[in-house]
């Protein structure tokens, strides 16, 4: 099953996606929850529900890939994954890991598949990196490897898009890695009787140009001991999502960065692809909001 998050006039809509068509799940199903996440929730009976619903000849539409959000668009905790393929610990030269590098891409991040994304007005050091996204279904605490694959709602696509040098600044990773839209994920979740996720080929490419081409096989750290790792530590929550790690062929190695124009598609097997234009940020145009609420009564 695919499962995907909508912009339309009426606001942001859960969707199944059969083909190339969708089943709006807030009419085929009405007594389900709005979101995805609240999909999610329900566990088996909201994937049962779903079914039903397009089994039940559902009215479809054509799929609008631009209307395509993050299937999570408001995830409790966007974890992300370092150095977990060798082949790009060999390339930053780095140690190789005993445990999973773990740090976190900020609310802020989060965007859709087929966005524009910007190189900030701050650094021209804008790059890449590809990597296989996990969805949580399930609220959950130390769970062991063996159990893991039960919390696991489905998989998609995440672009990692990183700004070098203020990753490198201050020996910390999160400033670099959470500039806004940075963290494209989608196009759907794909429920994980669809696929494995451990033998999966996924690329990027950069203006037709492949420049990361490996295989989830080749996770050092593979989904279900990332998940006994983050448990070990933290709650975690339905719709929580973990980007697992890029492979080798990140921009930097070989200096080349991303510039305005630029069109960047990242590809996995079994899931499908997001692809964006890079534009240039105007200006570092300095804003401030006013007030966004008022004292009622
Ligand atoms: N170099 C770097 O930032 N890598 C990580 O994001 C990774 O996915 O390995």
């Amino acid at each position: 099953m695919r499962l995907a998050t909508v912009r339309t006039e009426a606001g942001t809509v859960a969707v199944a996606v059969v083909g190339d068509e969708v089943v709006d799940l807030g009419k085929a199903a009405p007594g389900l929850p709005g979101t995805l996440t609240g999909i999610l929730a329900l566990g088996q009976a909201g994937l049962d529900a779903v079914s039903a619903a397009i089994a039940s000849g559902a009215a479809r539409s054509a799929l609008d890939t631009s209307a395509l959000m993050s299937p999570i668009p408001d995830p409790p905790k966007f974890w992300a994954i370092g150095m977990n393929y060798a082949e790009h610990v060999r390339e930053t030269g780095k140690p190789f890991p005993e445990f999973p590098t773990v740090f976190a891409k900020m609310p802020n991040t989060v965007t859709g598949p087929y966005v524009d994304v910007e190189r900030p007005a701050v650094s021209d050091k804008l790059d890449f990196e590809c990597e296989l996204g996990i969805v949580i279904g399930k609220r959950c605490r130390h769970v062991s490897r063996e159990r893991a694959h039960e919390v696991i709602a489905g998989f998609t696509i995440v672009n990692d898009y990183s700004v070098r040098d203020f990753q490198m600044r201050g020996g910390q990773w999160v400033l670099g890695k959470s500039f806004d839209g940075h963290g494209v994920v989608g196009p759907w979740l794909v429920t994980p009787d669809e696929l494995d996720p451990h033998s999966l080929g996924i690329r990027t490419i950069v203006n037709g140009e492949i420049r990361q081409n490996s295989n989830t096989a080749n996770l050092i750290f593979d989904c279900y001991k990332l998940i006994e790792e983050l448990s070990s530590a933290a709650t975690l929550e339905v719709g929580d999502l973990i980007a697992t790690g890029t492979p080798g062929g990140v921009g930097v190695m070989e200096d080349r960065f991303l510039v305005p124009g630029d069109l960047v598609r990242v590809e996995i097997d079994g899931i499908g692809h997001v692809e964006n234009r890079i534009v240039q940020e105007p200006a570092a145009k300095e804003w401030i909001d006013g007030p966004t609420a008022s004292i009622t009564g």
